[in-house]
């Protein structure tokens, strides 16, 4: 019993770790938004690129069928950031 207890402490100790790390790689990402929105300023290209979009969704899921990951929920988390990416890149862009 006390033997359970310390293992399901211990996996929420990985479980945290785990989160922090993808807090980072998520901002890690949505930093390059300002860089991006600049370099599409200067050759005059949209925010917005469905033909790229659809490239990261094939990614994705390749990568959640390599990960054994649920697909749909890999592609739900990456269409979040991506609609992030873009809302912030416009934000730039407005200033
Ligand atoms: C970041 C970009 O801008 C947008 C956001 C994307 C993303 O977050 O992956 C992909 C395509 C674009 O619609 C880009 O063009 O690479």
């Amino acid at each position: 019993m006390n033997d359970a207890k310390t293992q399901l402490e211990a996996i929420r100790k990985r479980i945290d770790e785990i989160d922090e790390e993808l807090i980072k790689l998520m901002a890690k990402r949505t930093n390059f938004a300002r860089d991006i929105a600049m370099l599409k300023k200067s050759l005059n290209l949209p925010i917005n690129d469905s033909e790229r979009e659809k490239e990261v969704y094939e990614k994705t899921r390749k990568l959640c069928n390599k990960y054994k990951f649920d697909e749909e929920i890999g592609v739900k988390i990456i269409k979040i950031l991506i609609e992030h990416n873009k809302d912030i890149q416009s934000k730039y862009l407005k200033e």
